[in-house]
């Protein structure tokens, strides 16, 4: 099992409430900060991990590039620059595109429910994954990523499939 962090646990409006342990948080169902990052070639192409396979849950699951939580005092933004350097070695500009509440029951007893602040830039680079976080990454195109979702849905996280029609829209209107 992985080693335990603490997570910022907080209110309907993101507004910090105090802290506690990761699995905790999770166990509980408690509502904290967390964040996702989407990735994107310069051919539109949305890239994707594959969570590794002894993840506290998830694992093997396809989702978006990176996903995590800040750490107690540590700006969204840090938080996502930091993991996308930690799980995929790579670090790049981003922008924030929105934050959203959602709640989902996922394996092992656990409860994600989170206020998730969602971040997307563009990658074309080589990454240095590391094994414990990531099994592999690929980039596909929205039209591939909707005919695999239509026909394999249990291959993906929970919140990817929630977002990622919003993601795509976005990217297409303010063309990045
Ligand atoms: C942020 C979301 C949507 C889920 C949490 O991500 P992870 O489960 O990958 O968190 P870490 O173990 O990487 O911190
Ligand atoms: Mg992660
Ligand atoms: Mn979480």
């Amino acid at each position: 099992m992985e080693e335990e962090v603490q997570v910022v646990l907080v209110n309907e409006h993101d507004e910090p409430q105090g802290t506690a342990g990761k699995l905790e948080a999770h166990r509980r169902g408690l509502l904290h900060r967390a964040i996702s990052v989407f990735l994107f070639d310069n051919k539109g192409r949305m890239l994707l991990q594959r969570r590794a396979l002894d993840k506290y849950h998830g694992g093997g699951l396809w989702s978006n590039a990176c996903c995590s939580h800040p750490l107690p005092g540590e700006a969204p933004d840090a938080a996502a620059a930091r993991r996308l350097q930690e799980e995929l070695g790579i670090s790049l500009p981003l922008r924030h595109l929105f934050s959203f509440t959602y709640r989902a029951e996922v394996e092992n007893g656990l409860e994600e429910h989170e206020y998730d602040h969602v971040f997307a830039g563009t990658w074309e680079g080589n990454f240095a994954p590391d094994p414990k976080e990531v099994a592999g990454v690929r980039y596909v195109s929205a039209e591939e990523l909707e005919a695999e979702i239509r026909e394999h849905p249990e291959r993906f996280t929970q919140w990817f499939r929630m977002i990622y029609e919003k993601v795509n829209r976005i990217r297409e209107e303010k063309r990045f």
